[in-house]
């Protein structure tokens, strides 16, 4: 008889695992949005279709990689020692394997189907999350998810080059947004697991400069994003609608970040953690309504 970690479904559910998939797909959404927004009509379908596809798989090869790399911490830690590589469910050599076909598929469909800058600006951000981040910054300096952050934040930049093969200045706005979203985002769930990556050894900010400071930190990213995300509309990128949905979507991760750090009350970091990921849904999607909205 086979264990049901030899059942090809679950084997199947362990590599989906692998990949972090809900944080892929948003990173993959703001990636769709940003190719969108490229372009007055429609962007290319060949963008569209294998420029998603590329993105993606470069990015759950990323996200495999530093489950590869930080299958120790991750062990040391209740919220992830149920990952595969932690449990057994999944042994080295296969994600390796998987993660090294994976990421080098992602490569070749954008380098061939898209175009040669998408591949290589992708192949960067893999390097600066899996390598960078994972293997230098998280280990070694509290400001770790600050610079790290900026890989998280290039996927708007990179559908924006599939779909035009260029570097605008507008999509650089999108990646300003995202890199001053993370440490609200990050931080406030650092605050909740704080003795965790103690008991692992990671030096996040609530580790080695304590809960209250951090606190303070979350509050002023989160300022200094509601004025980043004006920057949309001062441009002249986005209109009217989406400042408002911007300013009543950072009205409220203000009322989060404002209570967090002078009201706190048991399981509001994770509430907050929660919003900061509505709040990001909610902006993108306020940029492309308001898109499309102002075109017709
Ligand atoms: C350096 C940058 C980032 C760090 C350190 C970070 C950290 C984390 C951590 C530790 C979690 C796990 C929470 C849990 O297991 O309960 C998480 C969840 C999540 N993150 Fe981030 N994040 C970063 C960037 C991003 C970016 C750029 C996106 C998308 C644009 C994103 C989207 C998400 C989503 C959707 C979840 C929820 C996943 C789930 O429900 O399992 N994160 N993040
Ligand atoms: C397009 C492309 C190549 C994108 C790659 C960018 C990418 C996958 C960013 C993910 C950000 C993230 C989940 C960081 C948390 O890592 P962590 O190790 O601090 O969190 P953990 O403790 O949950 O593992």
């Amino acid at each position: 008889m086979t264990s049901a970690a030899e059942q090809p479904s679950s084997l199947l559910h362990e590599y989906y695992e692998l990949c972090k998939p809900r944080v892929v797909m948003l990173i993959v959404f703001t990636a769709i949005i940003g190719m969108f927004l490229a372009v007055p009509g429609l962007p290319p379908i060949a963008a569209l279709v294998w420029g998603t596809l590329g993105i993606t798989l470069q990015a759950a090869s990323a996200a495999a990689i530093n489950q590869i790399i930080d299958r120790n911490i991750d062990a040391n830690m209740a919220r992830t020692c149920g990952r595969p590589l932690v449990t057994g469910r999944l042994g080295m050599t296969e994600s390796i394997a998987f993660a090294t076909v994976i990421g080098l598929a992602g490569f070749v469909v954008l380098w061939f189907l898209v175009n040669p800058l998408t591949a290589v600006l992708t192949q960067f951000t893999l390097v600066g999350y899996a390598g960078i981040y994972t293997l230098y910054l998280k280990r070694a300096t509290p400001q770790n998810i600050v610079i790290g952050g900026a890989a998280g934040a290039a996927p708007p930049v990179l559908g924006w080059v599939a779909a035009t093969g260029e570097l605008h200045a507008h999509s650089l706005i999108l990646f300003l947004i995202i890199f001053i979203w993370t440490p609200p985002h990050f931080w406030a769930l650092a605050i909740e697991r704080r003795d965790e990556y103690a008991k692992a050894g990671v030096p996040m900010l609530p580790v080695t400069h304590g809960i209250e400071f951090t606190r303070t930190q979350v509050l002023l990213y989160t300022v200094l994003l509601v004025v980043v995300t004006i920057l949309p509309f001062v441009t002249g990128m986005s209109g009217l609608l989406y400042l408002i949905g911007a300013l009543g979507l950072g009205g409220v991760f203000l009322y989060y970040a404002w209570r967090l750090k002078f009201s706190p009350v048991p399981g509001l970091p994770m509430r907050t953690f929660g919003y900061s990921i509505v709040y990001l849904m909610g902006l993108f999607t306020f940029l492309l309504v308001d898109h499309y909205v102002r075109l017709f």
